[in-house]
């Protein structure tokens, strides 16, 4: 679907607004309350395709589920009672909900096989089975990737290193341990979104983390219990609206219970460190940190990031490289080898878009070097997503510092994180201002 851009407002972005829910945190919330014991309703849960491919799926592996708006109520089937699902399990575009699946399915007495859609077939998965098959897993991939077929079996406690910087990884491994035959250990590369070990502590798991941050020890067989959560706002989606307002002129707007996990709000640190016009107001919330973020119009600077900034801010990347195409200077992104692995090769797909713009930015195996420019010779007034949400919004961002109209293909894929983006952007613009 090809749609047009909304061109540059008069006198910027305003207004206050409240994101919908974490998709990092309902993916884990539906399948904690699926092996808990009775039930858990998550409220302001994000209803977007990758979400909904884990409710669709935990329903197929005999979880009832049900849906009013944004409020779900799971009925806990505690750890034994899923059952096989009579079809493949299709996650659609979510590598969250394969990865952490595939560890939740590992330890089950039963076989399960997940498939995707093109994109997400194309990602790596022998990230998740190596590791999980030190625990004795039985994970069969096709040539590394989707399909897989999980051969559910009894495991074992394990001590592994991670070597991969993933979140996914690291919770497909928690997941399995949850399962195992005694404690096991997991050695994170790096630090990542710890938001698995904050909610399974809540359900009444039982894990550690040591000092260092990056060594979780998880105790088997907890007794899971059901609860009611409100999911924080999602601060990757947050992030688009907090770029808009740092780069297009006149803008100040204020984000609303959005989440502030600090292994997940690197982008905060960046705007800041860029010279960022920035205000938090933390709010008191059991588990997950979240408050009230104000951001106004500022005049950035370039910025440096390396591979230890990289998880925190891991999929606000794309707009990084934005900001920074509008910083007089140089700046550089590196051992975000990561990025090429997502949705797309976000490396390719980042460069490719802003070349558009008429920014110089350059291709490195593990990020970009961009010289920016606060004046874009803007080269091509055709964006495209290239099937990738983040991308795609990106780019409808990128348009607000443009007068001249553009477009935007592929916008259907926004409805993989953020269905209501469009209208969302709508209310903190001036009246008037539509997208058509
Ligand atoms: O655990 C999660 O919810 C996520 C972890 C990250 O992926 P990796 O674990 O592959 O880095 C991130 O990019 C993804 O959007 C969500
Ligand atoms: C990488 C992402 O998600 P996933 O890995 O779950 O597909 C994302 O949302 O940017």
């Amino acid at each position: 679907m090809k749609i047009k851009l909304n061109t540059r407002p008069f006198n910027g972005l305003h207004g206050r607004l409240t994101v919908p829910g974490d998709k990092s945190i309902s993916h884990r919330g539906l399948m904690l309350g699926a092996i808990s014991s009775g039930q858990t309703v998550l409220k302001h849960f994000l209803t977007a395709d990758d979400c909904l491919s884990t409710l669709n799926a935990l329903r197929s592996l005999g979880v009832p589920i049900t849906r009013q708006g944004t409020t779900v109520t799971v009925t806990g089937r505690e750890r034994h009672g899923l059952t096989a699902a009579t079809v493949p399990l299709d996650m659609g575009n979510a590598g969250t909900a394969t990865r952490l699946l595939t560890g939740l399915l590992a330890g089950q007495p039963f076989d399960s096989t997940l498939v995707g859609d093109p994109s997400l077939s194309q990602r790596p998965m022998a990230r998740v089975s190596e590791p999980l098959a030190t625990m004795g897993a039985a994970i069969e991939l096709t040539a590394g990737h989707l399909p897989l077929t999980i051969h559910g079996r009894p495991l074992h406690a394990t001590n592994v290193q991670m070597t991969v910087a993933s979140a996914q990884v690291k919770s497909a491994l928690i997941l399995a341990a949850l399962s195992a035959d005694g404690p096991s250990t997991i050695v994170e590369k790096l630090p990542t979104r710890d938001h698995t070990e904050r909610l399974l502590r809540v359900f009444g798991g039982q894990l550690e983390t040591a000092a260092d941050g990056r060594t979780i020890t998880v105790q088997p067989h907890p007794q899971l219990v059901g609860q009611t959560l409100t999911v924080p706002g999602d601060l990757s989606s947050a992030a688009f609206f907090m770029a808009a307002a740092s780069i297009v002129p006149g803008s100040r707007i204020r984000l609303e219970r959005v989440g502030l996990n600090p292994t997940r709000s690197g982008f905060l640190t960046v705007l800041k460190r860029m010279g960022g016009d920035v205000s938090v107001e933390r709010l008191t919330n059991p588990g997950e940190p979240l408050g009230n973020v104000e951001i106004a119009f500022s005049t950035l600077k370039p910025i440096r990031l390396t591979a230890k900034d990289v998880p925190a801010v891991i999929d606000e990347l794309p707009l990084v490289a934005l900001l920074a195409a509008t910083a007089d200077g140089i700046s550089v992104i590196s051992g975000a080898e990561e990025l090429r692995v997502k949705e797309t090769d976000r490396i390719a797909t980042i460069v490719t878009e802003l070349s558009k713009l008429g920014v110089q930015i350059t291709e490195q195996p593990d990020g970009f070097v961009i010289d920016g420019r606060p004046a874009w010779q803007l080269q091509t007034p055709n964006f495209d997503s290239h099937g990738d949400h983040r991308i795609g919004m990106m780019m409808a961002i990128a348009a607000l510092r443009l007068s001249t109209p553009t477009t935007l293909s592929g916008a259907e894929a926004i409805n993989i994180s953020y269905p209501g983006f469009f209208a969302d952007l709508q209310r903190l613009l001036p009246s008037g201002e539509a997208v058509s």
